[in-house]
């Protein structure tokens, strides 16, 4: 027996979109908004709160913990973390905040995402709720200062103060970072757009519950959401104006798919009653692959630090290149769980560099194992696989120029040796199978229900991010990237929910970045 609730729209995942648009559409309060979330609240919890803490997150009760088929080419051992819990990934990640750089949405537009140019997207940072900051001077370690003076010597980019104050096509510096420097807490989506509006009566979290399939009206338009309650027992809940799914770039499309909206043959396959065939729902599944160079201190670090991964670098391999094509977090801890797997020592004291590839070309896709909702996915990010080798290219030079970078003063002063890869390794082959198996990711899957034009066959939605083909449903989260942004993501994401907030109201762009209040 299943209880029925109503609300005006449903938002499936009270993550890093979902808390952005819960928030700004029960600014009205005539519409009645109602968030699913499968996870907890953050509200109060220290372990949550404080950003610092966000590594003993990882495979913690809080994190999806999601694996991967086996990767041939790459690393079949990574655990892709995905949040559970009120903030989404914006509760347990790092918070780094980039805004997505023009050129990576030029190239959206020119996939066929009308309105979603840089001069529509950008004017949104305006009205990000987030408090975005560099890493405070408090914050700033010795170690991490002697990272940036290294790097701009060795590589001859420039020390960048704010990535977020223009447009950059290499620099090292320290990140801007959503958080609060004085009190060393999190500004994550639920900090920063829920937290403020809990009291709100138009308002209700249903934490604890989980979507497993989207259920339709007489009609054809899916208008009603079942649920898992955290009881065991089941209800639907029922949407007059639309579902607004933000359950994030893997639990967005299982969703649908596990409701029959998906490739049919595929779906069929596993007995689950298709309720409209859409071939790009799974496909498409982007991240940013990273590996890992390990060195040994020679003693123990200064204790400060926003959350040990507060520099960087991006660098350009083609001078003429409009956007870096290579991408460095420097930690100032040693990040070796896939060094260790791999034999490697832990140092006692010790930091590492991740070398990324901000545009890979290798892509994935995502399916469904089982029509049971309890099975998880599976993932494959077919790692390394593009055929130029652009992506292997990116590590083996990452590698190389992480060494540069770590025999430059002042930087060379604080290391005794090389743990991992280790000097002895150097040439291309062996940078790279070591690269590939030590390979992580940056924790961003996206671009699973990518928007599209009309004509794009692949194409899950929109590009007003209305689901194809199926009335009542938007998705708003980073499922919906056509291709992946240069830079860390999650300001792209919360942009993305602003702007959505806007479509789905029907409130004019022309709004965009206009104060809260002056409207
Ligand atoms: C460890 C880690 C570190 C990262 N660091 C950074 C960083 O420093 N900077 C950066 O830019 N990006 C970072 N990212 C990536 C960034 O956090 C994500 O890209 C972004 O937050 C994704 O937002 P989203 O709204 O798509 O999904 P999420 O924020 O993941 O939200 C999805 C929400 O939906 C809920 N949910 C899922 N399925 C269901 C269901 N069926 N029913 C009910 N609820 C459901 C989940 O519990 C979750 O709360 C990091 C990610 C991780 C995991």
């Amino acid at each position: 027996m299943s209880d029925e609730s109503g609300y005006d729209y449903v938002v499936v995942g009270g993550g890093t979109a979902g808390a952005v648009l819960a928030a700004r559409l029960s600014e009205d309060p005539d519409c009645r908004v109602c968030v699913i979330e499968g996870g907890p609240s953050d509200v109060g919890d220290e372990r949550i709160l404080r950003l610092r803490n966000w590594i003993n997150l990882l495979g913690s009760e809080f994190d999806l913990g999601y694996t991967t088929v086996e990767q041939p080419r790459g690393n079949s051992h990574i655990l892709h973390s995905r949040a559970r819990v009120l903030g989404g990934c914006s509760s347990h990640n790092t918070l780094i905040s980039f805004l997505p750089l023009p050129g990576d949405l030029d190239e959206w537009v020119a996939a066929g995402c009308d309105g979603w140019g840089p001069d529509v997207l950008l004017p949104y940072r305006t009205r990000l709720q987030n408090t975005i900051v560099p890493v405070a001077e408090a914050d700033r370690n010795p170690i991490a200062e002697d990272f940036v003076t290294a790097a701009a010597d060795a590589l001859g980019v420039p020390v960048v103060d704010d990535f977020n104050a223009g447009v950059f096509t290499e620099g090292t510096g320290f990140f801007s970072v959503a958080y609060d420097p004085a009190t060393g807490h999190r500004s994550s989506a639920s900090v920063a757009y829920l937290h403020p509006v809990l009291e709100r009566s138009n308002l209700t979290l249903r934490l604890e519950t989980w979507a497993y399939r989207l259920l339709s009206g007489g009609d054809g338009r899916i208008n009603r959401v079942r649920v898992r309650n955290a009881d065991g027992t089941t209800s639907v809940i029922r949407a007059d104006r639309e579902v607004l799914l933000c359950a994030g770039a893997i639990d967005t499309p299982r969703l649908l798919m596990l409701s029959g909206i998906g490739p049919a043959d595929q779906l069929r396959a596993l007995g689950i009653e298709i309720t409209h065939d859409l071939p790009g729902v799974g496909e498409n599944l982007l991240d940013h692959p990273e590996s890992v160079i390990v060195w040994e201190t020679g003693r123990a670090l200064p204790p400060n630090s926003a959350m040990d991964s507060d520099a960087g670098l991006f660098l350009r391999r083609d001078p003429g290149a409009e956007r870096p094509d290579l991408m460095f977090h420097f930690y100032q801890v040693p990040f070796t769980v896939n060094t260790e797997r791999l034999g490697y020592p832990t140092p006692e004291h010790g930091v590492c560099m991740t070398p990324n590839v901000p545009r890979a070309r290798s892509v994935g896709r995502m399916w469904l194992r089982s029509s049971d909702p309890e099975q998880k996915p599976a993932l494959d990010f077919r790692y390394f696989t593009d055929p130029e080798g652009h992506d292997e290219r990116t590590i083996v030079d990452g590698l190389r120029i992480a060494r540069r970078v770590a025999a430059t003063a002042p930087l060379n002063a604080w290391l005794v040796r090389e743990v991992a890869p280790g000097p002895e390794l150097q040439s291309d082959e062996e940078l790279s199978a070591y690269g590939r198996r030590a390979a992580h990711t940056v924790y961003h899957p996206a671009g699973t229900c990518r928007m599209g034009a009309a004509t794009d066959p692949m194409a899950v939605l929109d590009p007003e991010l209305r689901l194809r083909g199926v009335e009542g449903v938007r998705v708003v989260d980073a499922s919906v990237f056509p291709t992946m942004p240069t830079v860390n993501p999650m300001v792209t994401v919360l942009l993305v929910a602003e702007r959505a907030a806007d479509l789905i109201t029907g409130r004019t762009t022309t709004d965009a970045g206009r104060p809260e209040g002056a409207r």
